[in-house]
């Protein structure tokens, strides 16, 4: 099977304010449906390889595919198209547009990739937000709903556009512990069911015990599974 993600002898430095080695050759594939947790001590580099797996920092060495697509050496504009169309994005704050509503927040990147009707887009929407249990929230602005109703539409957000791989920077981070358990069962069906990819940063003991892998990194290197 083709991996969903495949990482091979990444190489990261930061120059300010002096020069550091955050990441020290790492390299590890996932597959189709895995549920992943990076996890490690503040500073250990998870955000950081995180930031590099989203295609938003391109300053590495190192190899980086995504579906058998590398992405390594690519340009910016066909980085931000391949990301809308195949990646999802969950943060620990959810960075929904306030202002508008709830429904549109979670059209807005399938109108921008503009592969199907804005009707048809309406519809899967709707479907997902109903998935999600946001049900009668539709048209309220996203600043007006709970933040656990908050954080699933910013998952209804990242699903819009069927991704393969979803990754998460603390997603839960800045949950209660019932939000948190509804956030990661989510995580876990898209997994189960649709073979989706998940990759999680996270801080949270419980979340990691639970998910089917686990990558512990320490001072920039894998140090075990
Ligand atoms: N833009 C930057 N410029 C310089 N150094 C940076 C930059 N971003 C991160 N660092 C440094 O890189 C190291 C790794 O940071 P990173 O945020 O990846 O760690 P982390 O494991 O995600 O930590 P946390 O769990 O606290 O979020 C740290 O020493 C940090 O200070």
């Amino acid at each position: 099977m083709q991996p969903a993600l495949s990482v091979n002898n990444i190489i990261k430095y930061f120059h300010d304010p002096e020069t550091i080695q955050v990441l020290k050759g790492i390299s590890f594939d996932v597959q189709p449906g895995e549920f992943l947790a990076l996890i490690g001590k503040s500073g250990s580099g998870k955000s950081t390889l995180l930031y590099l797996l989203s295609t938003m920092d391109t300053d590495y060495e190192g190899t980086i595919q995504i579906n058998g697509t590398r992405l390594t050496g690519r340009k910016q504009n066909e980085l931000a198209r391949f990301r809308n169309e195949h990646i999802g994005f969950v943060f620990q704050f959810h960075y929904l547009l306030p202002e508008f509503s709830v429904l549109d927040n979670v059209m807005l990147p399938a109108l921008k990739l503009g592969k199907q009707p804005p009707e048809q887009i309406r519809k899967k929407a709707l479907e997902l937000l109903y998935m999600l249990d946001i049900k009668g929230h539709e048209d309220k602005k996203a600043s007006r709903i709970s933040g656990g109703q908050q954080q699933r539409v910013a998952i209804a957000r990242a699903l819009i556009n069927d991704p393969a791989i979803i990754m998460g920077d603390e997603p839960t981070g800045n949950l209660d512990s019932k939000n948190t358990k509804v956030v990661f069962d989510i995580f876990r069906e898209l997994a189960r069911e649709r073979g989706q990819t998940i990759i999680a940063v996270t801080h949270d003991d419980e979340f990691a015990a639970n998910c089917n892998r686990v990558i512990e990194m320490v001072d920039g290197k894998i140090v075990g599974e």
